[in-house]
This record gives structure tokens, C-alpha cells and sequence, in this order.
């Protein structure tokens, strides 16, 4: 497995906060695998992500265990994890103007990693900033190195920040919210980019694991081949993409599907009601209780965990799997 995340628990200091910012989240990457991990904002889903590259909140204490192709990310040295951040893992976050120097030239932000990180020449490393330039789909790439930000469209930026994550030929790619500036044109030509990268690789054999989040669970589903649910820093549904949008089967999944204005149909979007615990709320029980519309006084006491769905019963990627109590209790009636 490329990207194994295993019962990873995150918690600030002693009274920074009331409970943990991700509890015990188990997540799975594979190769040539776009994996989705989705949820309304405060969620936890770019302190998983962060925590891939072990960039953790000062103070912050992390158990369980997230390994890169079978190494664990938390018990790297010094030089290893600089090794794994500039080579392993590339991140791609939402606006590109935020992770571009605004007065340095677009050549220069390709070039950089490729100099410093692979080691190029100055000359090589500008004949391979055109050709990455060209890969993602910019036109006149000679000139495009010459401009400034300021001087690109976000669609276009975008591409450049996909260009130079890919450019250290990584295994694994962290896509945070990458596409959601964007409008829904550009967005669709953006992701059919990425999509048509992960195919290149994969036909030519190094696969590479994309792990996409946002907070667009319609978006996860119609791009992802598996798509995780986070609530209040824990995954409390996990299936393939065409399940979930078909049958999601958390109340929480389902809330996010039906507020959601991208479904394409004539419904009107429906919120889900009340707000998403913060950090300095304690919880006991069902994190989803005061919103869930389904939950019985039961849940107030409820430990969260896993029920396997369909299949053989075991909650793998295959099957998947949903924290609600009441799938519990028709799981137990039905074993
Ligand atoms: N450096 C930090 N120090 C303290 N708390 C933090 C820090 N970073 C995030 N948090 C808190 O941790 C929780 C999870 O945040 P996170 O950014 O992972 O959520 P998210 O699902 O990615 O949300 P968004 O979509 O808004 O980015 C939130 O309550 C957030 O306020």
C-alpha cells in the first residue's frame, strides 16, 4: 500500500483544545488509486493530509502510525523526512498565488525544485520546465517561464503549481481543495488533467496514488475511485465513489449529499442543520448526534466505531465501511 495510514490520533497541548484534532483516523492510499477524503470545513481533512508530510501543529502529540510505501512518515529522521517532503510527496493546495512568489518568474518556480531537489543543471532544468509546461497544457512555454504571476489566469496558475508537483516525479500526490477556486469549466479541465497524468503513469509504470480532498462530496464522487467522509476529526464513512453517491450510508454523508449545489438536479440543496464541533468542544457519544436527524438517546453513549459494509463483512476498501450506530444494530441483527 502506498499510503497507509493507521489509527492516527493528533493532539495539541494540555488545554489547547477539548478533544483531539483527528481520533484514531485510518486511511488507505494505492497506487494509481485517486482516494477522496471529504467534509464540511473544520473537519480534520488538511491535518491529515499535513501530518503525510509530519508537518504538525507546534506541541502537537501524534499516535497510531503513517506509512509511505510501508515507512512510517512519524519515525523518520531528520534526513529522511526532508528526502520524503521533497521527493515522495507533492502537495497542491488551493490557490497557487498564495505558493508563488509574486515577483519571481514563473520559469523560476519550476526550476528551483529541479536544480535543488533532482540535482539538474541550470540549462537542463529549463529545458525541463518547458517540456513539464507543455505536459499540463500551457501553450508558448518559453514565453509562460518569462512571466510573473500576476500575468497568468488561476486556471493557468494551477497548472503551473500541477507542473511543479510533479516535476520531482512523486509517488504520491496531496491535492487539497485544489480545484475549488476555480470555476466549473476550468475546474473540469483541471481534473481531467490530473486524471490523464495518473493514466500516463500508470501506463507507464510507476503509478502514482492521489489522495484529493474537498469539500464537494458530489465533486469526490464523480473523480475518485474511493472517497473517505471526516467529521469532527474522525472518517465516519468510507466507500467506493459510485456507492457512496448511490448509497452513502453515514446520516452525515447523506446530510453532506443533499445540502450540496452541485448535484445537477432540480432539488433544491438542503443544510444540514446546527454547526460542526470546534476543538473546544468535548464530545461523548456519536460526534453527529445534535445533527442527526435519525439519532435515539443510545447514541448519547455510543463509542464510534467502523461497521463493515456488504461483501464479506470486513470493512475493506472494497466494501466499505460506516461509524453509525443504528447500521450497527442492523449488522448485528442480520449476523
Ligand atoms: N495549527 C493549528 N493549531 C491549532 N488548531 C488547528 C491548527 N490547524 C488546524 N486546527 C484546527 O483543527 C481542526 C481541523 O482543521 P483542518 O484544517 O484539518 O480541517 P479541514 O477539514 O481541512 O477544514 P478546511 O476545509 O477549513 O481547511 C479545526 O478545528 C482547526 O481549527
Amino acid at each position: 500500500m502506498l499510503l497507509d495510514i493507521e489509527d492516527l490520533t493528533i493532539e495539541l497541548p494540555a488545554g489547547a483544545a477539548a478533544r483531539p484534532m483527528l481520533a484514531e483516523v485510518s486511511l488507505r492510499v494505492g497506487r494509481g488509486e485517486v482516494v477522496g477524503l471529504v467534509g464540511e470545513s473544520g473537519s480534520g481533512k488538511s491535518t491529515t493530509a499535513r501530518a503525510v508530510l509530519r508537518m504538525l501543529p507546534e506541541g502537537a502529540r501524534a499516535s497510531g502510525s503513517v506509512r509511505v510505501d510501508g515507512e512510517d512518515v512519524l519515525a523518520m529522521d531528520p534526513a529522511r523526512l526532508r528526502r520524503h517532503r521533497s521527493r515522495t510527496v507533492s502537495m497542491i493546495f488551493q490557490d497557487p498565488r498564495s505558493a508563488m512568489n509574486p515577483v519571481r518568474r514563473i520559469g523560476d518556480f519550476l526550476t528551483d525544485p529541479l536544480t535543488r531537489v533532482l540535482g539538474l543543471s541550470r540549462r537542463d532544468a529549463v529545458v525541463k520546465a518547458a517540456e513539464l509546461l507543455a505536459s499540463v497544457g500551457l501553450s508558448d512555454p518559453e514565453r509562460r517561464m518569462r512571466q510573473r504571476p500576476h500575468e497568468l489566469s488561476g486556471g493557468m496558475l494551477q497548472r503551473v503549481v500541477i507542473a511543479a508537483a510533479l516535476s520531482t516525479d512523486p509517488d504520491l500526490l496531496l491535492a487539497d481543495e485544489a480545484t475549488s477556486a476555480l470555476d466549473a469549466t476550468t475546474q473540469a479541465e483541471v481534473l481531467a488533467l490530473l486524471r490523464s497524468i495518473q493514466e500516463e503513469r500508470r501506463r507507464a509504470g510507476s503509478g502514482i496514488g492521489t489522495l484529493f480532498i474537498t469539500h464537494d462530496l458530489p465533486l469526490a464522487a464523480a473523480y475518485c475511485d474511493r472517497v473517505y467522509v471526516m467529521y469532527a476529526g474522525r472518517v465516519v464513512e468510507q466507500q467506493p465513489a459510485r456507492g457512496l453517491f448511490a448509497d452513502p450510508k453515514h446520516p452525515y454523508t447523506r446530510g453532506l449529499l443533499e445540502c450540496s449545489p452541485s448535484l445537477g438536479d432540480d432539488r433544491e440543496p438542503r443544510p444540514i442543520p446546527g454547526r460542526p464541533p470546534s476543538l473546544s468542544d468535548a464530545l461523548t457519544g456519536c460526534p453527529f448526534l445534535p445533527r442527526c436527524a435519525r439519532a435515539e438517546a443510545e447514541c448519547e453513549t455510543w463509542a464510534p466505531v467502523a461497521v463493515p459494509l456488504g461483501g464479506d463483512g470486513d470493512g475493506s476498501e472494497r466494501y466499505g465501511f460506516a461509524a453509525c450506530r443504528r447500521l450497527e444494530l442492523v449488522s448485528r441483527s442480520s449476523a
